[in-house]
Parts: C-alpha cells; sequence; structure tokens
C-alpha cells in the first residue's frame, strides 16, 4: 500500500530518503514553533531555507529531490514562491530569450522572487488591477505605478522581506491605450545590500491566522512610484510590445497569462491529499490508543475507534485522502498532456484544463480544511493541544481555500463551462470530463437499478448515478438560465445553483477516477482489495451526505439511499481492522506528522505528560506576575460583608 500511495517504488523510496534526512536534522526542529514571536519565528524560517539549500548543493540534490526535501522541512517559506511560482510563471509565460536569462539566475538562487498579483483591492477579479505599466518609447522602458491604495500590492508570499524580484502582474498601456493584464519582472531590493530599490515601498502585511503556521511567511506589500523597468521585462509569449510602441498579440490565447495559476492550483490538489492524510493519520492512530466506555468486569474501556460514529466521521476522510492522491495523481497527468500541447500550440484542452484545476482545487482544499477540524474533534481535547499538530496544521491549511482563486470564484468558473457544455450539446460531441454529458438523454431518462445493499458494490452503478445527478443538475441550471433574457443576469441569479451543480460534476470526477485507479494493475497482496473498500466509502458516503441532490433529480427513491447507506455501515465494518495500516501506508516520520497523539509507537500518554513540562509557564512553581497580580488579591482585606 506504501507503493500505491507514494505512485511507484522509486518515489517512495526517495521521498523516504528526504523525510529521514529532515528528521534527523536538530536544524529542522518544529516542535517549539508555535511558542516563537515573529521575528524569531522569521528568523528561523530564514535558517531552515538557508539550510536545506545548503544540503540541495552539498549533497547535489536533483530536482524531484529537493522538492521532497522542501515539503519535509514542513515550514511555508519564501523558497515555495520562488520555486512554485516565479520560475513556473517565466516558464510558462517567458519567450526563450526571456527564459535563457532570468531562469539560470533563479535556479542557482542569484535572485529570489515572488507572484505579485493580487492588490489591496483586487484578488478574484485579476482584470481588475490598477497597477499599470506604461510603455516609454523614448526610453525603451515600462513605467510601473502604483495610482491608488487599493493598487498596492498586498499577499504575495516572499514579497514582505525576502523577494529581490517580483513577478508584477499589471495593466498594460501602450500608445495611451489599455492591453489587459500583463506579467512583469521587476527588481525590487539591492542585490548588494537587500535594500528596497528607489521608487519601491515594500513590506510584511502582518500577523495572520494562528500561532507559528502561516506566520514563518512574509506575505508582503508593494507599491512603486514610477519605477522603470526595460521593455524585455514584460514576459512576451502571449503578447509583445515592440521597440516602436506596437503591440502585438501571438496565436497563444489570453488566458496563458494565467498559466501559472492552473500549475499551482494542480500541484494544490496532490497537497490536498498530504494535508487530509496527515489529519487523519493522526486520528485514526490516536482512536485506537484513546480508550472511553464500555469497560467489563473491570477490564479495558473500548477503544474510540471501533465507535460506529467514530467510524462513519473518520473512514470517510481516511477514503477522501486516498481518492484526492489518485484524483492529483491524475491531474497532474492532464497538467503534463496540456502543457505538451500547449508547447506545440495546441491549445485545444486548455478550457478543460481550466475547470478541472479549478473545480478539483475548490472541491479538494474545501474537504481537507473541514477534515482537518473534523479530525481535530475526533481527537477529543487532546487535539485542541497545539503538541497534537493539528491546530497548527489547520491554520497553515485554511487558506487554500482562499489562495490561488477564492473556492466560490472557482467553482463559478466550472460553472460557465458547464453550462456551455450543455447549450453546445446539439451539434458538438463533449469529450474529456464532460464525455458523459454526451449520454444525456438516457442520464435523463435512466433511473437507478439498485434494489439490495450489495448491488451498491458495483462501479458501473456507482459512476451512474454520479453521472445522472451531475447531468440532471447542469440541464435543469441551463433550462433555468435559458428564462433569462440577459445570460450574464442569469447567471448572477442563479449562481448559487451553478456552484452546486459544479460541486457535483467534480465529485464525479474524483469518483471516476477512483474507480479507473482500480483498473490499473495495483501489486501487493490484498492492496487492491482494501482500496476497492476505500473506493466504495468515498462514493458511498458522498452518495450519502448528498442523498437531498439525488432525490431531487429523481434518479434515487428514498428506499435506494437507504440501502446505499446501510452498505456504508458494512463498509466501515470492512475498513476497521486495517485502519492503522492504511495510515501507516503514508508512510510519515514522527517528524513530518508533528504530533504527539499521532506517534507511530502509540506512546501517547506519557509523552503528552512530558510535553507538559516543557512549556514556558511551567519554568518556575510559582508563575511570574504571581507577586504582583495574584498574591494582592489574595491578601486583600475586604470591608463589604456581602463580598
Ligand atoms: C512544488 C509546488 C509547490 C507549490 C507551492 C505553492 C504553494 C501555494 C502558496 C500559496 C500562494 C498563493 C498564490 C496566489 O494566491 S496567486 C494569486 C491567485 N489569484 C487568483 O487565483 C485569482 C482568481 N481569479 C482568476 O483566476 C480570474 O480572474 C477569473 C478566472 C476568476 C476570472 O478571470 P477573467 O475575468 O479574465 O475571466 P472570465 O471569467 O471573463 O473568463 C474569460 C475566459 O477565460 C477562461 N479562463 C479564465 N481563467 C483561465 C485560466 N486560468 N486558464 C484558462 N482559461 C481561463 C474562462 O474560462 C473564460 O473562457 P470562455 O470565454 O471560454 O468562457
Ligand atoms: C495565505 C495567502 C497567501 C497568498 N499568496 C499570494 C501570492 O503569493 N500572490 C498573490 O498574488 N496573491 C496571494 N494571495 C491572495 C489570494 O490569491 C487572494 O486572496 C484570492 O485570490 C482571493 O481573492 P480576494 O482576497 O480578493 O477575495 P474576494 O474576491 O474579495 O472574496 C471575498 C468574498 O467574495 C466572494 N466573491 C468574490 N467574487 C465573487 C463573485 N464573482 N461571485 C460570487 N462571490 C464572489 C468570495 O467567494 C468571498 O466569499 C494569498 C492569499 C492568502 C490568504
Amino acid at each position: 500500500m506504501k507503493v500505491a500511495w507514494a505512485g511507484s517504488r522509486e518515489t517512495l523510496e526517495l521521498s523516504d530518503r528526504m523525510a529521514k534526512l529532515v528528521a534527523n536534522d536538530p536544524v529542522f526542529e518544529k516542535f517549539t514553533r508555535p511558542m516563537l514571536g515573529r521575528k524569531e519565528l522569521f528568523k528561523n524560517t530564514l535558517r531552515k531555507a538557508a539550510h536545506g539549500w545548503k544540503l540541495i548543493v552539498d549533497l547535489r540534490l536533483t530536482e524531484e529531490e529537493a522538492k521532497w526535501l522542501r515539503l519535509y522541512i514542513d515550514e511555508p517559506a519564501y523558497t515555495d514562491l520562488h520555486w512554485g511560482m516565479f520560475i513556473p510563471a517565466i516558464e510558462g509565460q517567458g519567450t526563450e530569450e526571456q527564459k535563457k536569462k532570468w531562469l539560470p539566475l533563479a535556479q542557482k538562487m542569484k535572485i529570489i522572487g515572488c507572484y505579485a498579483q493580487t492588490e489591496l483591492g483586487h484578488g478574484s477579479n485579476v482584470q481588475g488591477l490598477e497597477t499599470t505599466a506604461t510603455f516609454d518609447p523614448q526610453a525603451d522602458e515600462f513605467v510601473i505605478h502604483s495610482p491608488t491604495l487599493t493598487s498596492s500590492k498586498w499577499w504575495p508570499g516572499g514579497l514582505g522581506k525576502a523577494s529581490t524580484h517580483a513577478l508584477v502582474y499589471a495593466r498594460l498601456i501602450v500608445g495611451g491605450e489599455f492591453h489587459g493584464v500583463h506579467g512583469f519582472i521587476v527588481q525590487l531590493r539591492s542585490l548588494e545590500d537587500h535594500s528596497p530599490l528607489p521608487g519601491i515601498t515594500v513590506g510584511d502585511i502582518g500577523l495572520k491566522f494562528g500561532n507559528g503556521a502561516y506566520n514563518t511567511m512574509d506575505n508582503g506589500v508593494l507599491r512603486f512610484d514610477h519605477v522603470r523597468i526595460p521593455r524585455n521585462q514584460m514576459l512576451m509569449r502571449v503578447s509583445q510590445v515592440t521597440k516602436e510602441g506596437k503591440y502585438m498579440q501571438s496565436d497563444v490565447p489570453r488566458q496563458l497569462i494565467y498559466g501559472t495559476m492552473v500549475y499551482v492550483r494542480q500541484t494544490i490538489v496532490v497537497d490536498a491529499s498530504k494535508a487530509l492524510s496527515r489529519a487523519v493519520c493522526i486520528a485514526t492512530r490516536y482512536s485506537a490508543v484513546r480508550r472511553q466506555f464500555g469497560s467489563r468486569n473491570g477490564g479495558p474501556e473500548t477503544q474510540v475507534i471501533d465507535y460506529k460514529t467514530q467510524q462513519s466521521r473518520l473512514f470517510p476522510l481516511l477514503a477522501s485522502a486516498y481518492a484526492f492522491r489518485f484524483v492529483g495523481e491524475w491531474l497532474k497527468w492532464l497538467y503534463m498532456d496540456v502543457k505538451q500541447r500547449l508547447e506545440a500550440n495546441d491549445f485545444s484542452t486548455l478550457p478543460e484544463a481550466h475547470a478541472c484545476t479549478a473545480g478539483l482545487k475548490s472541491l479538494t482544499t474545501t474537504a481537507t480544511a473541514d477534515g482537518i477540524e473534523e479530525c481535530r474533534k475526533l481527537c477529543g481535547g487532546h487535539g485542541y493541544l497545539v503538541s497534537s499538530g493539528l491546530p497548527e496544521l489547520f491554520a497553515v491549511y485554511i487558506p487554500a481555500c482562499t489562495y490561488e482563486g477564492d473556492n466560490v470564484v472557482l467553482l463559478l468558473q466550472v460553472a460557465r463551462f458547464i453550462v456551455k457544455t450543455v447549450s453546445e450539446l446539439g451539434y458538438k460531441q463533449p469529450v474529456g470530463t464532460t464525455a458523459y454529458m454526451g449520454r444525456v438523454a438516457t442520464l435523463m431518462q435512466n433511473n437507478c437499478a439498485v434494489r439490495t445493499a450489495e448491488d451498491w458494490l458495483n462501479p458501473g452503478a456507482i459512476v451512474e448515478a454520479f453521472e445522472a445527478r451531475a447531468a440532471r443538475m447542469a440541464v435543469a441550471c441551463g433550462r433555468q438560465l435559458a428564462k433569462f433574457e440577459n445570460p450574464e443576469e442569469g447567471f448572477a441569479e442563479l449562481a448559487s445553483d451553478l456552484v452546486e451543480a459544479s460541486v457535483a460534476h467534480c465529485q464525479l470526477i474524483v469518483v471516476s477516477k477512483f474507480i479507473e485507479k482500480l483498473q490499473q494493475d495495483i501489486p501487493g497482496k490484498g492492496v487492491k482489495q482494501s482500496l476497492e473498500i476505500l473506493c466504495y466509502v468515498y462514493a458511498l458516503f458522498l452518495l450519502h451526505k448528498h442523498q437531498g441532490d439525488f432525490l431531487a433529480v429523481g434518479y434515487l427513491t428514498p428506499k435506494q439511499a437507504l440501502l446505499a447507506n446501510d452498505q456504508l455501515r458494512t463498509l466501515y465494518s470492512k475498513v476497521r481492522p486495517n485502519a492503522i495500516a492504511l495510515v501507516d501506508s503514508f508512510n510519515y516520520t514522527d517528524h513530518y506528522l508533528g504530533s504527539i497523539l499521532g506517534r507511530y509507537d502509540g506512546n501517547v500518554y506519557p509523552k503528552l505528560y512530558e510535553a507538559a513540562w516543557e512549556d514556558p509557564l511551567n519554568d518556575s512553581d510559582v508563575a511570574d506576575g504571581f507577586h504582583q497580580y495574584v498574591q494582592p488579591i489574595l491578601k486583600q482585606k475586604l470591608h463589604s460583608a456581602k463580598l
């Protein structure tokens, strides 16, 4: 199962080596992180990033090894944006000449870059950005300017203190004409002493949610006062500005300017499976350690993992972690395919790649953020202790629902794609993830054939149920939209229904990709069988949770919905014997997990007890402040009889 989770034996071995390298290095200690003040915390992150880079250079780590190393260091840092967005943006939007100039500098870390798109007043609406880049043909330069307070760049990670350069998204103005938003490489700080260059105001935006957590990152604010950059620092793969001041659009679609977001959204789906699997690993191991009630004749109490309620909350999350892992693997393949096509100037699959990355980013991050919080509750009171690892994991994870596109805004993008597909059904055969809509007539007509709980253990029945629900919801939205004279008005009015239809479509993708995964050769005794059980748990859990949809569209009867729930209960009993093995298969070191409750050896209580004494409040028996603030109250002579 470890191999199935990792994707291949090579990846398992490689990631295992990197995990151990990090776990055994004292520089990467992270237990005290939530207690550090901001300055100390940030300096410590810089130290870890520097040490990580030294290891990468000294040990001549490959790009793949370096990625795993950074993952296991497990601390958001400017390097995430440098490697995760700045470099990919140049790769995707730069010309060959630009890549030749900038990539070696960035890859050797001679410069540090961030991705500066969002502004104080504008995030989701990229076309609404206010920063301007005005071409000056005399000087052959662009003038980058922040005309208003709301145009201040706000949020970019790594911008506040670390970056020397930024990829700045600004409205292009050539010859007095606006040409939409484009990306520009702008130097922010001196490469000698790191001080901000003239015309640049830059700093950190302040503390964020939670202790430690994302506060290791210097999310920044940036303003430009007529900063000049050479013309060739506009990324010019999509469109060009000539020396003479002519704006030229190539054959490449304008949307490619948003390409870096597509790339990162794809990585976020795999990251969701990592974050959720960590939380699930902690909650599952602890649920086997924790006992409550049910002692007979003085024997041990019941392990909480044996309660059906615990199982019905925990096992769907375990199944979701696996589901997200496999859909992430598929999405990575889809992205690589699109990337190759784009290089050959084939843009036909870009809309689907955008819809899939947007929708799956939204679906998986929402479920993961909610899932981490559920895991905290599954661990009872101890889950609230920072040493459980869950509060920090939650705090560090939840912005994933917002960054790289607010999850609702992204689902509305999926809705546009679905509505367009439905409207074209008469004359265009849908392909890829919308191929099922080509069978819309059958899906609207046929109803579920399930008669017994066992009938639900059938991939065909499950996929058809999810297809029928998604198709019927999409068609219903299409019919409602057709009643509006102005389509944009209709879209705005029906936005909530459209979001629900998008969720149904995205859930269908995850369920189908899990089922497709099981059609592959999966070596290892019992591995495929265990994954099949998890796949049914995932699908039937969703069906149960959203049974209102399936019933409302008239595909299921209430009886069939009840049978699905009966089957789900049986499946939980089948997951239980392997639950610990299924989370051990994530192969997480205790260092990466960062949780006393989730320790591999299960030695929870002695270690919790030990850790309590390490709290700074326990440095002395009598607290600092006692004599000043508590003792006077204790010694106070009160005159009022009432008191
Ligand atoms: C190892 C890897 C480590 C990775 C480490 C990274 C860790 C993450 C750290 C977090 C960092 C966070 C960074 C950020 O948050 S960066 C800022 C992200 N910002 C956003 O995501 C903004 C969201 N908004 C948008 O994307 C767009 O503005 C929006 C799509 C919502 C609307 O854009 P616009 O108004 O221009 O578009 P329309 O709705 O009118 O659509 C026009 C057509 O374009 C299509 N479209 C839109 N986006 C894309 C795209 N990305 N790709 C392809 N096509 C796209 C859209 O569907 C329309 O098509 P049609 O005309 O055919 O309908
Ligand atoms: C931790 C963190 C790191 C970040 N890192 C970066 C970075 O490195 N670089 C960068 O450029 N940016 C970064 N961002 C910014 C991030 O990309 C934006 O915050 C994000 O795109 C959401 O935009 P917003 O803040 O404008 O939200 P808003 O759009 O203001 O959202 C507010 C509310 O309005 C709703 N809403 C907005 N538009 C619509 C609509 N059309 N229909 C219905 N509802 C709508 C949303 O659903 C939400 O509920 C980061 C943000 C965070 C939190």
